[in-house]
């Protein structure tokens, strides 16, 4: 039995319950080329049990565009899936931003081409300049905050793990999240979660939801587990008190 049992047995009594979790540093350990996260051996045929169960959604809710989560993921229906950090649901995305997004794209590429080992990641609705593989320290933090200076007032900055995204929507994890609650009429809403975005998701569900903060740091979340064999514990629970 975990620490968070009691939060569990009492989410598992509510329907619709929705169960919401974030992807990189979650489900997949993060590695230094994002294409390479696949998730962890247990996650997709856990997550399948729980959206067998009467009642429960299972929804994925990534930075990631949707297409680019369900390849990297390998997982399909039933689940639900949030991209782009709040701006595609399943399959749709305005293709008018993909304009703007290609204006980022140009005034981004010089600046990451100029450091070795930077890499710029071009998504549905936002441009991700990484800077995982980038030996000189300095030269990273340097070019994330003259990505950062690129932005306009109409771009939405959004920091991360070894990333700093731009953004062309204001969309955000907490507004998405609280919509797909609504559209299922949700009674639960449990969400994990690892990084800086997902601190959205936690501040919106702070009234109704169950949230998770996975690993160390600030958090607005009500819980805690402090790596992905945490959650994969935490899910198993949550698993057994559906009865799946
Ligand atoms: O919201 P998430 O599902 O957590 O996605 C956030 C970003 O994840 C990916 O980047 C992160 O994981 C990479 C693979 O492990 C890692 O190399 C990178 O340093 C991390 O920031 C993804 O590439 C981004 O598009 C997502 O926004």
């Amino acid at each position: 039995m975990t620490a968070h049992a009691g939060a569990v047995a009492r989410l598992a009594a509510r329907r619709p319950l929705l169960v919401a979790t974030d992807y990189d540093g979650v489900l997949a350990r993060l590695r230094d080329v994002p294409g390479e996260a696949v998730p962890e051996e247990w996650a997709p045929g856990l997550l399948r049990r729980l959206a067998s169960a009467d009642g429960v959604v299972v929804a994925l809710v990534s930075g990631r565009g949707v297409a680019d989560l369900r390849a990297t993921s390998g997982l399909a229906e039933p689940f639900r899936f949030v991209g782009s950090h709040g701006a595609e649901h399943d399959d749709g995305l305005d293709p008018a931003v993909a304009a703007e997004r290609d204006l980022l794209v140009d005034a981004l590429t010089p600046l990451v081409d100029a450091v070795e080992g930077a890499r710029l990641e071009v998504k549905p609705a936002a441009v991700a300049v990484h800077v995982r593989t980038v030996a000189d320290r300095a030269a990273a933090t340097a070019l994330l905050e003259r990505a950062a200076a690129a932005a306009g007032p109409h771009h939405t900055a959004k920091p991360g793990k070894d990333v700093l995204e731009l953004a062309v929507t204001d969309a955000d994890k907490g507004t998405a999240v609280r919509r797909l609650a609504e559209q299922l009429g949700a009674d639960g809403v449990l969400y994990l979660g690892d990084d800086v975005t997902d601190e959205d998701a936690f501040r919106a569900l702070a009234g109704d939801g169950t949230t998770v903060k996975v690993g160390d740091g600030e958090t607005a979340a009500q819980l805690r587990v402090a790596d992905l064999d945490g959650v994969r514990e935490l899910l198993e629970e949550l698993a057994q008190a559906l009865g799946v």
